[in-house]
């Protein structure tokens, strides 16, 4: 962390190597109170999920500490610069991809790239070095001289990522960036940013309606809903709050009605369901645990375990838990147009 960087947090009253710091945050549209008070802060280099259902407010969040769109009330200092005082300085450290992709089509790969680094005033050696290593780390080398509309949708989502970072910035904001991409681009994709962000030192926030990847890469999750943040933790620690945390399913060899209350004495264990043919479904609040002692249970009394599952709290359950909300993928919005503004939409 920087000296100043360091002070900046100290005095903003946030922990030492804080690089975004985000303290009781308010934005109102009109009368509309789209994010009511926020707080949070970001390690750095965290990646840092932030998730919630459509119209949650985390892409207006992620606006205000880009520095897109004033804050009502409330701080936001983002390598250690107030969002609201000190707008320039912020954008110089952060590199930004918005849900809509906003490259120019007519334009080659590397036109994209210089035109962006010239843009940010990166110096012209400089600059053909770094758009050089971008398009290897974006694996677009053989592509740079294509034109930007012969790419697929997950090619042009890396040109992007490329993009956002020629000027070399400290923390990446990224608003749903695998959002319609098919599967095996999307994980491309998050290999991708994983490697970037080992190779660059990055800090990064990221939205993403997608569960599996959240749980996979980010360090920790922050769920909002209705504009306040209802749950922040690692995906670990998010997952123990939910209660009755595993479901174990078992078969054993030989029916015995003995076996449902054998089971309900295993430590952990919180509800027992018998079904037909031996099965059993076990609710516990620790799987690992229950497992185990089932397993040795079953020897010691001589019974053969035809089957087992052990079926661990996803974040969808999570998600669920907080909002009373499943993230479907029906719900995920079309991407790759920007949405006309609406009457009435205020910055
Ligand atoms: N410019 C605006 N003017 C008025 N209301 C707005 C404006 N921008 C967003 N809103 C409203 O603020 C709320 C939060 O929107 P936001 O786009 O931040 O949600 P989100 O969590 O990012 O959702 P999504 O996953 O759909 O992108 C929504 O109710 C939205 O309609």
């Amino acid at each position: 962390m920087t000296a100043a960087l360091k002070d900046q947090a100290e005095t903003a009253a946030f922990p030492p190597g804080t690089i975004i710091g985000v303290d009781n945050i308010v934005k109102r549209y009109g009368d509309f109170e789209a994010v009511k008070g926020v707080s949070f802060n970001v390690g750095d280099g965290e990646i840092f999920g932030l998730l919630g259902p459509n119209g949650a407010g985390k892409s207006t969040l992620i606006r205000m500490l880009t520095t897109l769109i004033p804050v009502t009330a409330g701080r936001a200092v983002v390598a250690g610069h107030d969002v609201s005082k000190e707008s320039d300085a912020v954008r110089r450290a952060i590199g930004v991809i918005p849900q809509a992709m906003t490259s120019d089509i007519d334009l080659t790969v590397e036109e994209n790239l210089t035109i962006y680094a010239k843009l940010y005033e990166v110096p012209k050696a400089h600059r053909e070095k770094n758009i050089a290593e971008l398009l290897e780390a974006v694996d677009l080398t053989k592509w740079r001289k294509a034109q930007t509309k012969t790419l697929s949708g997950g090619m042009r989502r890396r040109l992007e990522i490329a993009r956002g970072l020629v000027h070399g910035p400290q923390i990446f904001f990224l608003d749903e960036p695998t959002t319609g991409l098919d599967p095996v681009s999307r994980v491309a994709v998050w290999e991708m940013l994983n490697r970037l962000k080992e190779r660059r030192k990055l800090t990064i926030l990221i939205t993403t309606h997608y569960m599996d990847e959240a749980d996979r890469l980010c360090d920790r999750i922050a769920i909002v809903d209705h504009g306040k943040l209802v749950a922040l933790d690692t995906p670990l620690a998010l997952k123990a709050t939910v209660p009755g945390s595993s479901v174990v399913e078992v078969q054993f060899e030989r029916e015995d009605a003995e076996w449902q209350s054998k089971l309900e004495q295993l430590p952990g264990v919180t509800s027992v369901e018998s079904h037909a043919n031996g099965l059993y479904r076990v609710l516990s609040a620790n799987g690992s645990q229950t497992t185990t002692q089932l397993v040795e249970l079953a020897a010691r009394e001589g019974q053969v375990i035809k089957g087992l599952s052990v079926q661990n709290t996803t974040l969808d359950d999570v998600f669920v838990y907080y909002t009373g909300r499943q993230l479907r993928d029906e719900q995920v919005k079309a991407h790759g147009f920007v949405m006309p503004q609406r009457p009435g939409m205020q910055p």
